[in-house]
């Protein structure tokens, strides 16, 4: 089930720009004087070892955060005049699976329905096809982190936002998910999407836009 996007397949459009930006945790720099641009089509992959600042990264440039230097600029406009219309169009799934664990997962998908106000769906086909079948009705504490992490990413298949970034999201998956989560997102770069992702897994498709960025290690 792949759900129409409602952007234009406006592929190379320029939609997010980070200008020398910095970033400083406990008195180390993590990286400084980064840029780097996202256009509609591409995948932009973070690589980096453990604790280089992928997720510090992800963070500043889905908004969570600011900058210590530099400027963050969605469709060619300061972060600070753009906001708004940018959260509309963003989806950021972190390390934290984001999911409410006493709901089940169709009152979860409910759920980021109403607040993202979209039309009701048949998130029972959803749910079946991200494997989690016979699981709709169980509390999500109750599933196990594999299946936590699917019904978290059921919102890639709800979320209208063209501009998707994730936190390592292939962790906990099985190959069989990993394998539905990549054919998902080349679908939505070919719709004109655009996906910043860290992950310290190969991606095992082909993705004809991907652009790779090591974060080295900085003492
Ligand atoms: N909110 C914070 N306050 C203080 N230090 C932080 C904070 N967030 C991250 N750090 C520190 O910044 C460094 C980079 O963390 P970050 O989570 O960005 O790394 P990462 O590259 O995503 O690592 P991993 O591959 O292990 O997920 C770490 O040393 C961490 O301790």
């Amino acid at each position: 089930m792949n759900i129409t996007q409602p952007f234009p397949a406006n592929t190379g459009q320029l939609l997010l720009q980070g200008n020398h930006l910095s970033c400083v945790r406990q008195e180390r720099v993590l990286f400084t004087q980064l840029s780097l641009q996202l256009n509609a089509g591409q995948l932009l992959q973070i690589q980096g070892k453990n604790g280089a600042g992928k997720s510090s990264l992800l963070r500043i440039l889905a908004g969570l955060a600011q900058p210590d230097d530099g400027e963050l600029c969605y469709q060619a406009k300061p972060l600070a005049q753009s906001l708004p219309a940018y959260c509309a169009n963003l989806c950021y799934i972190g390390h934290q699976s984001g999911i409410h664990e006493q709901l089940t997962a169709l009152e979860n998908l409910s759920f980021w329905r109403s607040a993202a106000n979209l039309k009701r769906g048949d998130d029972w086909a959803l749910l079946a096809q991200l494997g989690l079948a016979g699981l709709e009705d169980v509390p999500c504490r109750m599933l196990s982190a594999g299946q936590q992490r699917r019904v978290s990413l059921a919102r890639l298949w709800l979320t209208p936002a063209q501009i998707w970034i994730l936190d390592e999201p292939f962790t906990a998956l099985d190959q069989g998910a990993i394998s539905l989560l990549q054919q998902h997102m080349l679908y939505h770069l070919q719709q004109g999407g655009a996906i910043i992702l860290t992950t310290h897994q190969t991606l095992t498709l082909p993705f004809p836009s991907l652009i790779q960025l090591e974060l080295a290690y900085r003492w």
